[in-house]
């Protein structure tokens, strides 16, 4: 749409009024002459009106249109401003309100007739403290006031100020350069919320972080110490100062490679030591804190020490337990339940390997009136001996030695034929000669005697090794029949 165009009227003014003049000129001249030609004169008159007139309407409508333009200027300034966020005053040399926006008045409507009337700064911050409207200046009014007039008297710094509505305001004055002032409030309230939730949920992990029983350390990309918890300090023995920028190879006694992130993953159990030099076994969890300002590991730390303690312990009781449950617990050699097992297991040996299998029942002579005649316990003591003396001649032979009830004892000799059965049992009683222990109650000799009966031979599967076991005692028997101090062997070993 084309519309009439003031600025091209104002162009043609200067000629208009140059043309108006010319004529003006000529009129006068023209008048002046000496003989005036009177046809002229009353033409150049009205053409000069005429110009003027003309000169008088280009004048009026660019003045008008002008005026125009600036209405509509300050009419957007005013517009432009009311539709700011944030509230806009304008303060003049005297400190005196002689503009604000909508933002301001919707925000303190009950001070606008105030701010209708110019009221000054002091009058409106005075009354606003009055009215309660300032949390923070409450009880101590003047020395509030004191300092927002400094505040704003040095009117470089953005104020933060809340109002009994609970919002907050950033409040930022300037000094303009005649001398008046103006003044931006903006509604912060969101941010600051934002910033109280953000406190008080770092709050909240710093203390969940201090009262953690693991170890929490943060890491820089590189692997140094940033941060150490309560329960990491206790942990190392060092303070989190001691330890800050300290890389955690020397900590770990570990070189985990360029970065923290090797240790991403699967948890991951290390064994250390603490500062005292106690060892440490611990279980590593890694994080990575990724933000767009922030990159850093944090590292979760388990002790395992004392469960580990309680491991070793628990084994160490449980292979007392399972060496007790073999061992007779007086003369430290296999007790029945042990022979019972190996006799199974050497039994199957012999049935797969062809081998033969030998069982060695010996069987203390007259030991009754040994107890009787020395006591119990010299008896025990003697068990003892006996027990060890087999255990000697027995040796490296592979064979076991166990105590199979009472006074009698039963050497199981894997490998072993007849033969060689019957030389090892020899050597037990030549020992046992040789050990020469007193029993001057036996009827046989001044000394300590062995009866032995021996069976040896390859086992069958499907045979029960029991076979083997009733041979050598049967052999026993006989030897104690034939006068005891002897060794009888099976006459014939079949086991099955
Ligand atoms: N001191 C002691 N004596 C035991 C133990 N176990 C069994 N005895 C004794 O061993 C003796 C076995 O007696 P008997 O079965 O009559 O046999 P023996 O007197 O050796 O006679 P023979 O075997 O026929 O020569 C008993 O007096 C039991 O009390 C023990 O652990 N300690």
């Amino acid at each position: 749409m084309k519309s009439y165009n003031p600025d091209a009227a104002i162009r043609w003014l200067p000629l208009t009024v140059v043309l108006a003049l010319a004529l003006q000129l000529g009129v006068f001249w023209v008048d002046q002459a000496s003989e005036p030609d009177p046809r002229w004169l009353p033409g150049l008159a009205e053409l000069s009106l005429g110009f003027n007139l003309v000169l008088a309407l280009l004048a009026t409508l660019a003045l008008r249109r002008a005026r125009e333009r600036i209405r509509a200027a300050n009419r957007s300034l005013a517009e432009a401003i009311d539709a700011l966020p944030a509230s806009v005053e304008i303060f003049d040399a005297d400190d005196r309100l002689v503009a604000y926006n909508q933002q301001l008045a919707a925000n303190y409507p009950h001070m606008v007739p105030d701010f209708q009337r110019h009221a000054s700064f002091e009058e409106l911050v005075r009354r606003s403290v009055r009215e309660g409207a300032i949390p923070a200046a409450v009880g101590r009014e003047e020395e509030w006031l004191a300092q927002r007039f400094a505040d704003r008297a040095r009117g470089q710094e953005a104020l933060l100020q809340r109002l009994s509505d609970g919002r907050w305001l950033r409040i930022f004055e300037r000094r303009t350069p005649s001398g008046g002032m103006v003044g931006v409030r903006l509604d912060v309230s969101d941010l600051i919320l934002e910033q109280q939730r953000l406190a008080a949920s770092q709050a909240h992990l710093q203390a969940f972080v201090r009262a953690a029983p693991n170890g929490v350390l943060t890491l820089d990309t590189e692997g140094h110490v940033l941060e150490l918890n309560p329960a990491g300090e206790r942990l190392f023995g060092f303070s989190a100062a001691e330890l800050r920028g300290s890389h955690i190879d020397l900590l770990f006694g570990i070189c985990m490679g360029d970065s923290p992130a090797e240790l991403l993953g699967e948890p991951r159990e290390l064994s250390t030591r603490r500062r005292d030099g106690q060892e440490l076994t611990l279980q590593l969890n890694m994080a990575e804190v990724r933000t767009d300002t922030t990159h850093r590991f944090v590292c979760i730390i388990t002790d395992l020490s004392e469960r580990k303690r309680q491991e070793v312990a628990l084994q160490l009781a449980n292979a007392q337990l399972a060496r007790q449950s073999t061992t007779d617990g007086l003369t430290g050699v296999g007790n029945r339940r042990h022979f019972d097992h190996l006799l199974q297991q050497e039994w199957l040996n012999s049935a797969r390997e062809g081998h033969s299998l030998a069982c060695v029942m010996v069987d203390i002579d007259h030991f009754k009136q040994y107890n009787d005649h020395y006591g119990h316990i010299a008896g025990d003591e003697t068990l003892r001996r006996v027990a060890e003396l087999l255990h000697t001649c027995v040796g490296r032979s592979g064979g076991t030695v166990c105590r199979f009830g009472g006074e009698e004892f039963v050497l199981l000799l894997p490998d072993t034929d007849l033969a060689q059965a019957q030389t090892l049992a020899q050597r037990c009683l030549d020992s046992l000669r040789l050990a020469a222990i007193e029993h001057a109650a036996s009827p046989l000799r001044r000394s300590l005697s062995l009866s032995i009966g021996l069976a040896a031979g390859v086992a069958e599967a499907h045979a029960s090794p029991l076979r083997l076991v009733e041979q050598a005692d049967a052999a026993l028997y006989a030897a104690k029949q034939n006068g005891r101090a002897r060794l009888v062997c099976a006459p014939t070993v079949r086991a099955a």
